[in-house]
């Protein structure tokens, strides 16, 4: 069934639905203290993650591109995701991209679809996430842009939302389906919390639109690659080097592209282009999630992440 969702990006052609399923708990793990350097003397310390933003500018002035991969958070487990936030904080990431499973997520395609499904039926739940978080952030290197529908924000309340995301040390946000008319109160309370929210352009965004959202996004600018869901794709359309030297005359703010990359050779065709930065997410959900075991899924990761890294070097 194919409906239009209005976002902030302007229309996604959106099909295919999905039902809900209940809630359920996170089985606390171990605390973990990290060191910079062990002496006697020396201050447990951990040097704070750069926000969103700050970890752009550090790349530009190295000449280097963000790698910035998504997974579902609870798919197929929390304690896997865990596992998976520090996997690929060690390959190299240079943003995280975690998504809250959501029981209607309109814009995605049956991979992810299928993970939210996977991950609910789990029981996971947004304070499972958030415990979650809480351990996992002090051990990471890279910052984590959460990604959630905008129901879930709404239900929770957004200033209150804001404020429990920053405690457990989330740095950007990422909104898909909040129209540009409805972004001021997240803006709002975004700010509030040093959150850095995230907004999306898409190939049939019109100009002016487009130069509203990029003067209102945070952190980056989301461009998405083609029209329709998620969802890895045989090709990136080169029609993205257009929209990026586009956005690009309207703002000197980053740009990550995401939507159908899959391959190192999109991750190096992207950058090309001029990207600031590489968004990869069913990919990486499809070998985690779909793996025999968690621990196959893992390593599968691991090897998969390095290899869409290792076309950014
Ligand atoms: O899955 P893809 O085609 O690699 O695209 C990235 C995407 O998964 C991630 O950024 C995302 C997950 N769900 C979304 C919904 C809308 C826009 C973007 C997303």
């Amino acid at each position: 069934m194919a409906i239009s969702l209005k976002s902030a990006a302007g229309f996604l052609q959106l099909k295919n639905r999905n039902t809900l399923s209940p809630p359920s708990r996170f089985p606390s793990g171990k605390a973990f203290v990290s060191t910079k350097k062990f002496t006697p003397m020396a201050a447990i310390t951990t040097a704070p993650t750069l926000g969103l933003s700050d970890t752009f500018s550090q790349l530009k002035k190295q000449g280097k591109v963000a790698f910035i991969p998504y997974i579902t958070a609870g798919d197929p487990d929390l304690s896997t995701t865990a596992e998976a936030l520090k996997v690929l904080d060690s390959c190299g990431s240079d943003i995280i991209e975690l998504g809250v499973p959501y029981s209607d997520p309109l814009a995605d395609g049956p991979v992810i679809q299928a993970a939210a499904t996977r991950s609910l039926a789990k029981g996971t739940n947004f304070n499972a996430i958030l415990s979650m978080l809480k351990e996992v952030v002090p051990q990471l290197s890279c910052p984590i842009a959460l990604f959630t529908y905008y129901n879930p924000i709404l239900k929770r309340g957004v200033g209150q939302f804001m404020s429990t995301v920053k405690e457990v040390g989330v740095h950007g946000l990422v909104v898909p389906d909040v129209p540009l008319e409805e972004t001021e109160i997240l803006r709002r309370e975004a700010l509030k919390n040093k959150i850095e929210l995230v907004l999306l352009t898409t190939p049939t965004t019109p100009t002016d639109r487009m130069k509203a959202i990029v003067e209102a996004s945070e952190g980056f600018v989301y461009l998405v690659s083609s029209t329709g869901v998620t969802g890895a794709r045989t090709s990136v359309s080169d029609r993205v080097q257009t929209l990026l030297s586009e956005i690009k005359e309207a703002t000197t703010k980053p740009v990550a592209v995401g939507f159908g990359i899959s391959k190192p050779e999109h991750v190096k065709q992207v950058a090309g282009w001029g990207a600031d930065g590489v968004i990869v997410g069913s990919a990486m959900v499809k070998v985690l999630g779909e793996a025999k075991s968690p621990e196959e899924g893992l390593k599968e990761l691991e090897t998969f992440a390095k290899s869409l890294k290792s076309a950014l070097a």
